[in-house]
């Protein structure tokens, strides 16, 4: 029998939502135009072979939530997905080819929500009383339909999360004393650096969020000490760790604690009992070949007592719930990062999620006459709402900083990433046009072969683009006669990597005239036509190249990134001649500046990468950051993005558009996560 939907709605129902096979026909030409994903479809088609009852609105539903997974979003919102359908699935998604079939809005139009709710409530193949008890694949809570999986996660992130957010922990009698010790030179009231740093001390969970160079790692390193200087004088150091969700986020971290430790004054003993190294979180939790299982969990737990995670903003749901299971119940978790940024690629947005009031601060006045009587400052004029503890219970663990020390009031980087941050798309444009910064740009493109993005992408003296790598690469190459084990190999391939970090050309999306893959192939041919590269196919000296998967045997991580060059390799036997090999450099990524060459036909999934996504791009840093914004309106082209393609630049940012008006639809419209990630 065929699901009745709203009696009222005149709309006829489409034959689709009446009859199974003809729904995954249509998911079938949905998968072919790209629009899904295999695995959206052939979980609907499973679901059907399981329960052939099951109605069409039901596998519709399923294929729809895996889909939504693919796009960062932990459950199908189903409100949402009915009152705006193509727009809330990104569907058909930017350059898809056209499709003879219905668009979802076509399909959804004669469903109203109470009978997809109603629908989804009666299968077999959803529980939505009491999940909990249930095996069934799909869970429903209230609008939202989830995986089981993803459910499972967010349950459990809630529930470590409360449990660390419980009792705060004491604090030594002269707390306040060392509070004041470490942050002699606070310059501004009240120090939001030194409150965090309170905060984080009291607890076994907290958050530091705050804008690039607000001090986080500042912050970090003097809790550490804090933590660390007590426990060192009782001759039982604390086992700290330090981790980020990429290698490349890593390797910055391990740069910047480095010198912040070495900055501190502190004994060598406590010193030297602060560490700096720090690892990936794949690779601190033990990933394991072909499993999404890891080697420490809830029954093998890491044997640490304070956990640092830096970049948080970059951690997704189900990697978060592998943290928590992961950490022993006494240890400490501190989340650093920039709750302002775009989430991970994979679902959940879980910083983003737990600092929705970070701003405002929420703290109960038992948390704030706390943290008024240890920093000795006033939060008065802070301008802060008044929480309650139980109602707000993340908000009294977490801070946020709000000083830009890197990006002051006269640079136009960070006065840019402030307007795009508060959704001001005039104040943003003014600042951009008005020429008033020297470091923030922008430029119109008419069509792909704009003479404007040639220049943008071949660069000048004042702003980096990929030429100076190109052209150092030749002129410094280590002469022909150089032997394969001199140094000279490794310190010229650590200067080509150094100088194309200058410049990073950041997209939107992948697909399309302005998607990264067009781009990457019409900046090689342009590179190539100046003599600049030697090819424009395959593997050729001077290719870029974005390591996409992990690959631990190799020690390369995805978002690592090398340059393929010719280098001299060792005479097969003693008195052959000396052979030239093309091999790509990767930064060893450990702090010690060192380089490894691998071969190229050894390497993981990799993609040339003269463009790259902006999602991708995240944790790291260029001198000259150039955003490209397509034409299309596309749910992508959010407030986040922009704002974290602006805050890659540390001198130059560029903004290259294809059609005016698409920055200040995208600055416009701030980033929809669905998840049901809430605390309070
Ligand atoms: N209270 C302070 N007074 C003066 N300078 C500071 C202060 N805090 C941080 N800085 C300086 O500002 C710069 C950025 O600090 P830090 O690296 O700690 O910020 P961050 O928030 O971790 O930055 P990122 O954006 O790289 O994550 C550093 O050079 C640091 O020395």
């Amino acid at each position: 029998m065929p699901e009745q939907f709203d009696l009222l709605n005149e709309t006829p129902v489409r034959p689709e939502l009446e009859d199974s096979a003809a729904l995954l026909a249509l998911l079938d030409s949905w998968q072919a135009a790209g629009w899904l994903r295999p695995l959206d479809r052939a979980l609907a088609g499973f679901l059907r072979e399981q329960a052939p009852d099951c109605p069409p609105l039901v596998l519709l539903a399923a294929a729809l939530v895996s889909h939504q997974l693919g796009h960062g979003h932990v459950c199908l919102d189903l409100a949402a997905t009915l009152q705006t359908p193509d727009f809330a699935l990104s569907l058909p998604p930017e350059g898809a080819e056209s499709v003879d079939a219905p668009l979802p809005s076509e399909l959804l139009q004669s469903v109203a929500l109470t009978d997809w709710q109603v629908a989804l409530a009666r299968s077999l193949v959803v529980d939505s009383e009491q999940p909990a008890e249930g095996v069934r694949p799909l869970v429903l809570v209230g609008q939202r339909l989830y995986l089981r999986r993803y459910w499972h996660y967010e349950r459990d992130v809630v529930s470590a999360l409360s449990e660390r957010l419980q009792a705060p922990l004491p604090v030594s009698d002269d707390f306040a004393e060392q509070l004041q010790q470490l942050f002699t030179d606070s310059k501004h009231a009240p120090d939001w650096q030194r409150l965090a740093c309170a905060l984080a001390a009291r607890g076994r969970f907290s958050i530091i969020t705050g804008g690039p160079g607000t001090g986080k790692t500042t912050t970090v390193v003097r809790l550490l000490a804090l933590l660390q200087a007590p426990a060192v004088a009782a001759g039982q150091p604390l086992r700290i760790r330090l981790a980020a969700p990429t290698g490349k986020a890593a390797a910055r971290l391990t740069e910047s604690i480095g010198r912040q430790v070495g900055q501190l004054q502190l004994k060598d003993e406590l010193r030297d009992a602060i560490p700096t190294a720090v690892s990936t979180l794949h690779r601190l939790l033990g990933s394991q070949p072909h499993s999404r299982h890891f080697r420490h969990h809830r029954d093998n737990p890491l044997a640490l007592d304070v956990l640092v995670i830096d970049e948080a903003s970059m951690i997704d749901l189900e990697m978060m719930a592998c943290v928590l299971a992961a950490l022993p119940a006494h240890s400490r978790l501190i989340l650093l990062g920039d709750k302002d940024q775009l989430a991970s690629v994979e679902a959940g947005a879980v910083l983003g999620d737990l600092c929705r009031q970070a701003e405002q601060g929420y703290y109960s006045e038992q948390t704030r006459d706390w943290l008024e009587a240890v920093s000795g400052q006033s939060l008065a004029a802070a301008g802060l709402a008044t929480g309650d503890a139980e109602q707000h219970l993340i908000e009294q663990q977490t801070a946020m900083l709000r000083f830009s020390h890197r990006f002051g009031s006269d640079s136009g980087i960070g006065e840019l990433a402030r307007a795009v941050n508060r959704c001001d798309a005039p104040g943003a444009r003014q600042l951009l046009h008005s020429g008033q910064f020297a470091d923030i740009h922008q430029r119109s493109l008419n069509q792909p072969a704009d003479p404007a993005f040639a220049a943008c992408v071949l660069g000048t003296d004042a702003l980096p683009g990929y030429q100076a790598y190109l052209q150092l690469l030749k002129s410094q190459r280590p002469s022909a006669d150089t032997p394969a084990e001199s140094d000279a190999w490794q310190a010229w391939a650590r200067a080509v990597l150094n100088v194309f970090d200058q410049c990073q050309l950041l997209c939107a999306v992948r697909k399309g005239d302005w998607g990264v893959d067009a781009i990457n192939q019409r900046i090689t041919g342009l590179l190539h036509a100046r003599g600049l590269l030697p090819a424009a196919q395959g593997w050729y000296e001077g290719r870029p190249v974005l390591v996409t998967r992990n690959d631990y045997a190799l020690g390369l991580m995805n978002g690592d990134i090398g340059i393929a060059l010719r280098i001299a390799e060792p005479a097969l036997k003693p008195g052959d001649p000396e052979r030239t090999a093309l091999r790509v450099a990767f930064p060893r990524n450990d702090g010690s500046g060192g380089i490894r060459f691998v071969l190229p036909s050894r390497l993981p999934e990799v993609d040339s990468v003269f463009a790259m996504t902006v999602h991708k791009s995240q944790g790291s840093e260029f001198s000259h950051a150039v955003l490209v914004l397509p034409p299309a309106r596309n749910p992508v082209l959010t407030k986040e993005l922009v704002y974290t393609a602006i805050t890659r630049a540390s001198k130059h940012f560029t903004l290259l558009e294809s059609r005016a008006g698409v920055f200040e639809e995208a600055v416009r419209t701030p980033v929809r996560r669905i998840s049901g990630l809430l605390l309070n």
